[in-house]
């Protein structure tokens, strides 16, 4: 691949074309890299500065406006980091996809395959279980082989899930491909962050972080439409739905061939040649000295912080890293329990409250959703880099929780309007069948095994009865008048997981709410925020254990979410989710420090102070700056008391 470089060395522009081959590459640019190393300063010496010195220091000289657009214009050309951000972001997309596809699939299967409800479950719910084991197994990778392996891994390991699932002759195979997409999709989760916000410059990181949360999104939507248009072929339409992923994997296989390693993590191997060379190489040849020695630097002195033992043990007890942790585990903690996932799971059942009788136009209108969500997550990307994270997370937490109140009240006024049943089937196979003993719909639909079957005058409900589902197909009754399902011509309705109600406009109104505040702020923060608080001896497990909290939480959410709606009903359980999303907000109030326009070695300061005060900003933490002589560092500034 042909690449010109332009370096400054010693106001002398030397600018050199060069063959950017594979594997060897970096050694063709030794000459050059010499030139460059020769021009470090010797016999450095550290000078430490508060965070408000250098806020005071930037306003004496810069407004924040100009330090951007100086940095900006000191990274050259964006356009190579743009093509890592999307080769990196197809991960997002494939775990978008893979999690998004399956409901679809999963309708053909279950008839092909003849599934169980433990079954299907366990096909759903194994890729997320093995999502939160491998990006927990994901940091001590990306630690030891780099963030370019562990994502050639990952789609090595899409390609392989996705050709085992669409050839699968039987349940068992099927489980091997759905576990073998999971470990992809963790290990992927918690690179890709990390990959994009190691190479992007400080002012395009947050927008080109939420990028892969858009591909996330992107990916859940085509994986919708998709299932549409697969469900017209009921035999071995899943098979394209769930082999089609390796597409996208192979075109990021082959794309990472070519790609380079963070410059940070070999910088932090002391791989200090190839480090430079891909920085210069990612800022477009532009002049690289500041932003090397800034991450040297900051190499140097987290040697002196990082102290001795595992990771994981080294970020509990060092203060300002056990901080960042506890802010990046806590956002992705409360972006699951906001209930993302049970609401988009939902959405199918919440249309169909609105009137939505039609199977083929419930699963089209469950791609809109998931485009909403998609539509609003660009929202976020379009905000980050000018509201900031914090703001952006604050309001988007704070419209959530607002939103599943609205949710929430969409449903208690239908269970208040819930129909009674009116009609008891004289069927003597009924009579052992708890179905038979509610008195309302609202009780009838709550229980997994009933569903709730009627007629129509006009709008009001008649003639309605509990009845049994049928265990293969709950589209329809396992016996009585519903027991081929809805059939509009014959005036017989069976309404699974809900109940007829006027009120549907106000879940549908909170669905579309909810989207519109969750997406742009709590869909990607957690990812974008994470992806930059940690030194870097502590990103990658920093990383695995937020990405590890995200999939325990969503599996733990899907799986209660059933039996919470049982026990406190649907409105009780969104109550409850908004009740945890306020706990969120406040969460974020006293924790997260804003990160915008900092370069990741600046943001390591912002936990230097007691947890609680993280978000007031003006911290007075450490923050090194190099000059000549040796390292010193402020420990009383450092305080461990949260
Ligand atoms: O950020 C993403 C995004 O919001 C997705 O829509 C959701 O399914 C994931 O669980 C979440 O991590």
């Amino acid at each position: 691949m042909g690449y010109m470089a332009f370096v400054n060395v010693d106001h002398v522009m030397i600018s050199k074309c060069f063959l950017w081959d594979l594997g060897d590459h970096v050694h063709k640019l030794q000459g050059m890299e010499e030139l460059i190393v020769d021009r470090r300063v010797e016999d450095e010496r550290s000078l430490i500065k508060t965070p408000s010195d250098v806020q005071a220091d930037n306003q004496e000289h810069d407004s924040p406006t100009s330090t951007r657009q100086k940095r900006s214009v000191q990274h050259g050309s964006p356009c190579f980091v743009y093509t890592l951000a999307f080769f990196s972001a197809l991960g997002g997309f494939l775990f978008g996809y893979d999690t998004g596809v399956v409901s679809g699939a999963m309708l053909l299967l279950k008839r092909e395959m003849n599934l169980s409800s433990l079954w299907q479950e366990l096909l759903v719910s194994i890729t997320v279980g093995a999502a939160a084991i491998s990006s927990l197994a994901g940091g001590y990778l990306n630690g030891l082989y780099g963030r370019r392996i562990c994502i050639l891994l990952a789609s090595f390991i899409f390609s392989a899930g996705g050709i085992i699932l669409s050839v699968a002759h039987n349940k068992e195979v099927l489980l091997c491909g759905r576990l073998t997409v999971g470990l992809g999709i963790g290990i992927a989760s918690m690179t890709v962050p990390v990959y994009i916000a190691e190479v992007s410059p400080s002012e395009l990181r947050g927008q080109l972080v939420t990028i892969n949360t858009l591909f996330i999104t992107g990916g859940q939507f085509v994986a919708s439409v998709v299932d549409g248009a697969f469900s017209y072929l009921p035999h071995d339409g899943w098979r394209y739905m769930l082999g089609l992923s390796v597409v996208p994997a192979a075109l990021q296989f082959l794309g990472f061939l070519f790609l380079p390693e963070s410059p940070r993590w070999l910088l932090q191997k002391g791989d200090t040649q190839n480090a430079r060379l891909v920085l210069s190489r990612i800022r477009g040849g532009v002049n690289v000295d500041e932003e090397y020695e800034s991450i040297r630097s900051s190499i140097e002195e987290e040697k002196i912080d990082a102290g001795e033992g595992p990771v994981l043990w080294r970020i509990l007890t060092f203060a300002p890293a056990r901080r960042a942790l506890i802010v990046g585990c806590g956002l992705q903690m409360f972006q699951q329990l906001s209930g993302i996932n049970t609401v988009m799971y939902y959405s199918a059942t919440i249309l169909q409250m609105s009137g939505v009788q039609d199977d083929q136009m419930a699963i089209w209108l469950a791609a809109a959703t998931a485009f909403t969500n998609f539509l609003f997550t660009l929202v976020g990307v379009w905000l980050v880099e000018r509201v900031g994270r914090r703001k952006l997370t604050l309001g988007s937490i704070l419209g959530t929780a607002a939103s599943l109140m609205v949710l929430a009240a969409g449903f208690l006024l239908s269970a208040q309007a819930s129909p009674p049943v009116t009609f008891h089937p004289n069927d003597p196979s009924l009579h052992n069948s708890t179905c038979i003993t509610y008195g309302f719909c609202e009780s009838c639909m709550l229980n997994p095994d009933c569903g709730f079957c009627y007629g129509k005058n006009g709008t009001a409900v008649v003639e309605s009865s509990c009845m049994p589902v049928d265990t293969a197909n709950t589209e329809a009754a396992a016996a009585g008048r519903c027991s081929n399902g809805t059939q509009e011509s014959l005036g017989v309705f069976w309404a699974y997981n809900y109940c007829p109600t006027s009120y549907s406009w106000i879940v549908l109104l909170g669905l579309v709410l909810y989207l519109a505040f969750f997406a742009p702020g709590m869909g990607p923060m957690p990812w974008t925020v994470n992806s930059e608080i940690y030194p870097l001896w502590a990103r990658s497990t920093g990383n695995a254990c937020s990405a590890g909290v995200n999939w325990i939480c969503n599996v733990l959410v899907s799986l209660t979410f059933l039996h919470v709606a049982q026990y406190l009903t649907y409105y009780g359980a969104f109550f409850l989710y908004s009740g945890l999303a306020l706990l969120g907000f406040v969460f974020v109030v006293g924790c997260l420090p804003e990160t915008k326009g900092l370069r990741l070695e600046e943001i390591e300061s912002l936990f230097g102070r007691q947890l609680c005060s993280c978000g007031a900003g003006g911290s007075r933490s450490v923050l090194y700056t190099r000059v000549n002589g040796g390292n010193y560092r402020s420990d009383e500034d450092v305080t461990d008391d949260e």
